[in-house]
């Protein structure tokens, strides 16, 4: 049984914290609001995990320093990505050396261009830093539906380890040491699902939503490959496996997002109504900063940025893309 601590208790926290449990480790949570607290402990349910009881067994606590003491095998860090870094800054007094610190929430930090892992480990240069990721729902791991996700690791020890404590008869994990590879395909897929939700607003089809779904994975494969992660990764379950149910599914926070824009909202009404984080928002300036500095044509990126934050018609935004210049589907493709 290891000692764990989760940081964040959202759904995605609350989500893990029940895997983890159930795998027979020692697991507390801390929430950094007291206003999400409170109904935690009177309840053991999210409200938006319905039916899904949060055993007595997890210690729900508001209280940084009982969680990260709590934590002594393994601190998971699921907090909404633009806290990631001030919570990192926040755990340095009570991390030591070696410490394995995995991050599972997704996004790039809009003024750096930092992954979270790459953020985590200036914050905290003594940690082990790890990444879980992959096609992983909160609404269905926390209701035991066979979910795999991959695990990246600087070493082949620290992911195994990591591995070892999430495995379950219905979580599988693979290993990967592409850390930079899980962490890009994770927060720009849900720039692309923001885009498929608009679709979905507009009232078009599967035409569209497979064809946003493939042509945004070609856009995240070229970034991703030009900064060096490896193009297997970005076609595994962090990368194709995620934009897939991020595009798809009715739990996915950021096409939900994407429908309420297509159908007339604006971003922040939208915000509003998920009423959880929708990373995609943040992620989206992200992807188009860095297709900037990496020279990366990415369209589908461009016109998701134009809608969110110079007011252009998702619609508008689509007919854009369908009318841009004639080209080949992949140039490194010869003729003879
Ligand atoms: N929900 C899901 O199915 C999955 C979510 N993720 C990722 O996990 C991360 C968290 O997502 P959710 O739990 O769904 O979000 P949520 O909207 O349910 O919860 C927000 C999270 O941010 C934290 N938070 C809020 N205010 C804060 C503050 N002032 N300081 C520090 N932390 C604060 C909360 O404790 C909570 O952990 C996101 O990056 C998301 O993309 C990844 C995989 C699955
Ligand atoms: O990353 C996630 C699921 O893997 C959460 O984001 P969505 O809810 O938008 O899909």
């Amino acid at each position: 049984m290891a000692k764990i601590s989760v940081f964040g208790a959202g759904t995605w926290g609350l989500a893990i914290a029940i895997l983890l449990d159930q795998n027979g480790h020692d697991v507390t949570v801390w929430s950094a609001r007291e206003a999400d607290l409170a109904p935690l402990l009177a309840h053991r349910e999210h409200a938006k995990l319905p039916g899904v009881p949060i055993r007595e067994s997890i210690t729900l606590t508001g209280d940084l320093e009982q969680a990260a003491t709590a934590g002594t095998d393994l601190m998971v860090l699921a907090v909404a990505s633009i806290y990631t870094r001030s919570i990192a800054r926040r755990l340095k007094p009570y991390v030591r050396q070696d410490q394995v610190v995995v991050n599972v929430s997704k996004g790039i930090e809009e003024g750096t261009l930092c992954t979270l892992a790459e953020q985590i480990r200036e914050e905290l240069p003594q940690a082990d830093v790890a990444v879980l990721s992959g096609p992983s729902h909160a609404e269905e791991v926390s209701r035991n539906m066979p979910t795999a996700c991959v695990v990246g690791a600087l070493s082949k020890k620290t992911a195994e380890y990591v591995q070892n404590l999430f495995m379950s008869p219905v979580f599988r994990v693979y290993t990967s040491p592409d850390i930079l590879g899980i962490e890009l395909g994770g927060s720009l897929k849900n720039v692309i699902a923001l885009a498929a939700g608009m679709a979905d607003g507009l009232g078009y089809g599967d035409n569209t939503k497979a064809a946003l779904i493939t042509r945004g994975m070609a856009e995240i494969a070229r970034l991703g490959i030009a900064m060096g992660a490896r193009a297997e990764t970005l076609y595994g379950l962090s990368g194709i496996g995620d934009l897939i149910v991020t595009c798809a599914s009715v739990h996915s926070r950021n096409r939900r997002a994407g429908v309420l824009i297509g159908q007339g909202a604006t971003m922040q009404e939208a915000m509003d109504q998920v009423q959880m984080v929708v990373e995609g928002v943040y992620s989206a300036k992200a992807g188009r900063a860095l297709a900037e500095k990496y020279q990366i044509t990415m369209p589908i990126i461009e016109q998701v940025n134009q809608v969110l934050f110079e007011d252009k018609p998702a619609a508008q935004a689509v007919g854009q893309l369908m009318t841009r210049d004639r080209t080949q589907e992949h140039f490194s493709l010869p003729w003879d």
